[in-house]
């Protein structure tokens, strides 16, 4: 007998669908969401596949989820992702689905006003209410009480009384419309001839991919803003990824003064009804721009017309637990299955979008200058080796010099070190022993406002011991280097008048205290921040003039094959937030190495020679995008088993021409959170089937036994 079989397939680790009977009567369509059994539970499942077949001893479907169901663009992305990343197929589902949590109540906005009768026995606090409602508006209860300036209950008493009623409220909408046409920027020749170019890209037939280069402060939000604008009045959807976007309120700003409304906003701290509200208007259409971190692009678009990556050279971009995939990688990639262009904007561009522009296969639109003809800041090396430091301190005469001048004239000075706390690495001065995370192969890092040593890996925290753990001394420990904190420090005590500010990502009070200090540094509130590579990036400070790199150094020596364009990145990037405003900027960076070529480049302004030489020495490497690229980590609880597997793994590798398997080694982390780590690294040449192969092998391996567990990271951009 045959009957209606749908392929279910259900957001757990597991790489294929589960059949079900569909039950008589039951319309079903693909992509529509279901509660089906599996084993002895019901779970959520989405419908990948129908068919008719003989389904008698199939389970039968429970029912359909009042849920939207998965446009077929969505599932054909995700059925890409899976293959790509290697991940199962149902793991890339849950980062689609676990999105919405239908499970929480919805919040009901009760709003009171006055009903007319007065209460048996009136007080002042009451007397005061009746006044503050006498104009008959509906207000929140908190609003109420806030204007008569009682407490709650005094409310709650007069709603008892009869005094006041409770009215429901009407609930926000979901996201406001913007309008493409509100209030458009004048455009600068050099910005209007960029943005001409992205909006008549968006109706060739096949859109697309561009990189939109502009130097810092160049205004490239705004050239993309008249992208977005196009995508609306298409009647079509667009989604801006951001890499931080929970700090962006400067942005939000921004888009607001462009399209008289906000975008809707998606990110973790979006949650509950709001976010299942959020979901089903992205489904329906109804939400027409979208600005969120990576997340973003999991969600069900009806009709995506536009992708944005901004700041697509981030790091923050890859995801690295779980399935491993690089949302600028893959936002290209459902541009392509949406038909929808996609523009890529950063002032430091990843090789990769570099070279993908010399192939051909994207499109280069450029920003040379800054806005309004403001000049770019003025570069200059401080050389350590000819620098006198006192002891203890971590600011040479040189930019003392600089600080005090910027200062004298009333400007900002930003100290930039991407070291969080207050000093890397503690030591007994009596017995030599260094305070160790427990978990990691890596040092505590104190952080002395918390007082306490901190895991930068796995969160472990002590409290900063009296005596030392070791040999008991009483304060015998003695910080090692500088962090934040550190710096802050010897800023107060140089600068005693001044205000300054710490800002890492890392500080108490969280996102909202964030911002609040962002908003005051550019308000000028504050005159010397010192800050991590939270402040480095895409913020617009004003009064800012002066920035200084306190030690330019961190990056270029670690065993990374991006180290060098990463550190350039960076350092482009946190050099480029002096002289935004008026007056004109420069910026000093402290090095012990003035002449390597990221330094040199840095200083010179010239960013073609660095890109050049660094394309050519991945090239010569063999190293993406001119080879690819897999990293295989093999991790168990005892060191013996990891090992064991990872040996195990290398014998049945069988690496075919082009391709070559290096390892397993020790991982540079070779402990991270209890569990030991071996790397196998997977190098081929870019014609290469990588995924074929690694499928391939795979299947070659030993079972996986016990609490062993290989993950798979295909392009990977961390080689920790
Ligand atoms: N056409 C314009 N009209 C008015 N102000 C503009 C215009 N274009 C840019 N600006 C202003 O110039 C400043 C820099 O612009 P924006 O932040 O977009 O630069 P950016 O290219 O994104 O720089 P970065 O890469 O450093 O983040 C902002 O204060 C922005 O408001
Ligand atoms: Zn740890």
């Amino acid at each position: 007998m045959t009957s209606h079989v749908a392929d279910v397939l259900i957001p757990l680790a597991l790489d294929s669908t589960y059949s079900y009977a569909v039950p008589d009567g039951l319309a079903l369509k693909e992509g529509d969401v279901v509660q089906v059994p599996l084993a002895t539970r019901e779970v959520v499942g989405v419908v990948w596949g129908l068919r008719e077949g003989p389904g008698g001893n199939f389970k039968k479907v429970t029912g359909v989820v009042d849920s939207p169901s998965l446009p077929p663009k969505m599932r054909k992305f995700l059925d890409w992702i899976a293959w790509y990343t290697l991940a199962p197929k149902g793991s890339a589902l849950a980062m689609g689905l676990k999105l919405v949590d239908g499970d929480r109540p919805e919040v009901v906005r009760i709003g009171v006003k006055l009903a007319g009768r007065l209460p048996k026995r009136m007080t002042p606090a009451r007397q005061r209410v009746v006044e503050a409602a006498q104009d008959g508006v509906v207000r929140l209860k908190s609003e109420l009480a806030h204007l008569a300036g009682v407490s709650a209950g005094v409310i709650d008493g007069l709603i008892d009384e009869g005094t006041l009623e409770t009215v429901a409220l009407l609930q926000e909408p979901v996201a406001e419309i913007p309008n493409p046409d509100f209030r458009k920027a004048g455009l600068s020749d050099g910005q209007q001839a960029a943005a001409d170019a992205l909006v008549a890209s968006m109706h060739e037939e096949h859109p697309p991919v561009t990189l939109l280069e502009g130097v810092t402060g160049s205004g490239k939000t705004e050239v993309y803003f008249e992208a977005v604008a196009e995508a609306v009045r298409q009647g079509r959807q667009a989604l801006i990824l951001m890499p931080e976007i929970a700090l962006t309120a400067q942005f939000l700003d921004r888009f607001a003064a462009r399209f008289g409304a906000k975008p809707a906003c998606w990110h973790s701290g979006v949650t509950g009804r709001k976010r299942e509200r959020l979901y089903a208007g992205i489904a329906s259409g109804e939400v027409k721009v979208t600005a969120g971190a990576r997340s973003a692009l999991f969600l069900p678009y009806k009709d995506l017309g536009l992708i944005v990556v901004d700041e697509e050279h981030e790091t923050a971009y890859k995801q690295d637990d779980g399935v491993h995939y690089h949302a600028r990688d893959m936002a290209v990639v459902r541009g392509r299955i949406e038909n929808a262009p996609v523009v890529l904007a950063s002032a430091t561009p990843s090789i990769e979008s570099r070279v993908n522009v010399q192939r051909g296969r994207y499109r280069h639109v450029q920003l040379p200058e800054r806005f309004g003809g403001r000049q770019m800041p003025q570069i200059r090396a401080v050389d350590l080796r000819r620098e006198t430091i006192a002891k203890g301190r971590w600011l040479s005469p040189a930019l003392n010099l600089a600080i005090g001048e910027t200062l004298e004239r009333g400007e900002q000075v930003l100290l930039f070190l991407n070291r969080r706390g207050y000093a890397p690495l503690t030591l007994c001065r009596a017995c030599a022993h260094r305070y160790e995370c427990p978990n990691c192969s890596a040092w505590l890092v104190e952080h002395r406002f918390r007082r306490s040593l901190v895991c930068h890996h796995c969160g472990h925290v002590e409290r900063t011991p009296h005596a030392c753990v070791s040999c008991g001394s009483v304060d015998s420990l003695v910080p090692c280097g500088p962090g934040v904190e550190r710096i802050a420090e010897e800023v107060a005590e140089t600068y005693p008048d001044k205000r300054s500010i710490v800002l890492s990502s890392d500080m108490p009070g969280g996102t909202e205290r964030l911002r609040q200090e962002l908003a005051a540094i550019a308000a000028g509130e504050v005159d010397i921040v010192v800050g991590t590579q939270l402040v480095a990036k895409g913020h617009n400070f004003p009064l800012m003039t002066l920035v200084v790199v306190l030690d330019a150094d961190i990056g270029l020596t670690s065993g990374d094959p991006r180290a060098a364009e990463r550190t350039f990145q960076l350092l482009q990037q946190v050099t480029g937030r002096a002289g935004r405003g008026e007056k004109p900027g420069r910026a000093l960076v402290q090095t012990w190495q003035p002449d390597h070529p990221v330094i040199a480049a840095l200083v010179s302004g010239d960013a073609e020679r660095f890109y050049e030489e660094e394309t050519r020495v991945r090239e010569m490497a063999g190293l993406p995008p001119f080879g690819r690229l897999a990293s295989l980590i093999v991790s168990a609880e005892e060191r013996e088993s990891a090992e064991a597997h990872a040996r195990a793994m290398a014998l049945v590798a069988q690496p075919p021409p082009g391709v070559t398997v290096l390892g397993p080694a020790e991982a540079p982390l070779a402990l991270i959170r209890g569990r030991y780590r071996y790397r196998l690294l997977v190098k081929t040449e870019r014609e290469v089937d990588l995924q074929a192969y690694l499928r391939d092998w795979l299947a070659r391996c030993p079972k996986i036994r016990g609490n062993t567990r290989v993950s798979i990271d295909v392009d990977p951009q961390s080689f920790l």
